[in-house]
């Protein structure tokens, strides 16, 4: 399958190599920065599990020309939320009627953007549970594990997109999957005020006991909208609190029978702080202060995240190091 990753980042990068890698002909729409390594290194992935694909430069089109989307059967959408109106725009203008439009993004907004810009056409959105960090050198490593889920539509488009290392499944109520994944997304921005590693955080009670707060604040919002969240691992959304706020020797125990993580892992919004790029904390605390306003339920520990995430995006501090009782106030 003729397949374009439109924003070759983390995710595009490591999903459109292991798509690669089994055989599909996939182009990757990014930026010079990042071809120019792949196009010196050739692109590889690794894993948390010690795997190691490699894929050449030429087993890839490489290209920062939008025009490349005309020659698409597939489309993965992998650019920041910031980015997704543009890239609706590219799509619209180049890539074929016919090519499905798949969101592999965080937050519910992107699926219903590149909707309303894409009337006619089939467009997924979709849920990315692992977190991929960049390593340089054109490699790009999987440090959390999980399956991706899709949005159910014609044809067997996941089945289709499966590859070894790369398990995608279809679902439903792909909203509900969406929010499940946000509730753990309301972490990307207490770990890149933290300064630590997702581990280093997770081993640390009163970060998890902030981490649990924040998550309840959100489920209380989420119970109020009568919206429902399906949950990213075995355990049900709604004990997620109750789990983080174990002791510690507890919680190591039980997440680690549910999720495996790379010490080096920091998530997407640590990356934006350090490199000074927009964050996604409207998409994701800024979704959950915006249905508390709607529904009466006070959100203090969103708001105070997202007012300390915008001052840090504002005042250039490219690795902020709150301890939980600075962020608590
Ligand atoms: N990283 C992770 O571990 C995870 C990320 N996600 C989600 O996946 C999505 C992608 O995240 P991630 O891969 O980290 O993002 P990245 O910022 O690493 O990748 C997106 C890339 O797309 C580029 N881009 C933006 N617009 C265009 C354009 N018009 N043409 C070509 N390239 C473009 C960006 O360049 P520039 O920066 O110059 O705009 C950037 O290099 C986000 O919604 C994120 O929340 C989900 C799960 C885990
Ligand atoms: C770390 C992870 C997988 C979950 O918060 C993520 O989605 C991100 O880094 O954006």
């Amino acid at each position: 399958m003729r397949i374009v990753i439109a924003g070759a980042g983390s995710i595009g990068c490591f999903t459109g190599g292991l798509l690669a890698a089994a055989g599909h002909q996939v182009t990757l729409l990014g930026r010079p920065r990042i071809l120019a390594e792949i196009a010196e290194h050739g692109l590889t992935c690794t894993d948390f599990s010690g795997m190691t694909q490699m894929i050449e430069a030429d087993q890839l089109t490489l290209a920062t020309d939008p025009t490349c989307l005309a020659d698409a059967e597939v489309v993965i959408v992998t650019v920041k939320s910031r980015a997704t109106a543009e890239m609706t725009a590219l799509i619209a203008a180049h890539a074929p009627a016919q090519a499905p439009v798949i969101s592999w993004q965080n937050g519910m907004d992107n699926g219903t953007s590149l909707r309303a810009g894409l009337v006619g056409r089939d467009v997924r959105a979709g849920m990315v549970p692992f977190n991929v960090v960049p390593s340089g050198a054109g490699c790009f490593h999987r440090a959390t594990s999980g399956d991706i889920v899709i949005e159910t539509g014609a044809g067997d488009l996941a089945k289709a997109l499966n590859a070894p290392d790369l398990s995608v499944t279809e679902s439903a109520r792909i909203d509900a999957v969406q929010w499940g994944k946000l509730v753990v997304n309301l972490n990307n921005a207490l770990n890149a005020l933290s300064g630590l590693t997702i581990l280093e955080q997770l081993s640390d009670r009163a970060w998890r006991r902030l981490m649990a707060d924040q998550a309840a604040e959100a489920i209380r919002v989420l119970k109020a909208a009568g919206i429902e969240a399906q949950p990213t691992t075995p355990l049900p959304v709604w004990m997620m609190p109750f789990v983080l706020r174990l002791p510690t020797a507890l919680f190591s125990r039980i997440a680690a029978q549910m999720l495996t993580i790379d010490p080096t892992a920091r998530t997407s919004m640590a990356y934006d702080l350090a490199e000074q790029r927009p964050t996604e904390i409207d998409s994701l605390q800024g979704e959950i202060i915006a249905l508390g306003a709607q529904y009466g339920c006070e959100t203090p520990v969103c708001v105070r995240v997202a007012e300390l995430i915008n001052r840090a995006s504002q005042e250039g501090v490219v690795q902020p190091q709150y301890s939980p009782k600075q962020i608590r106030g």
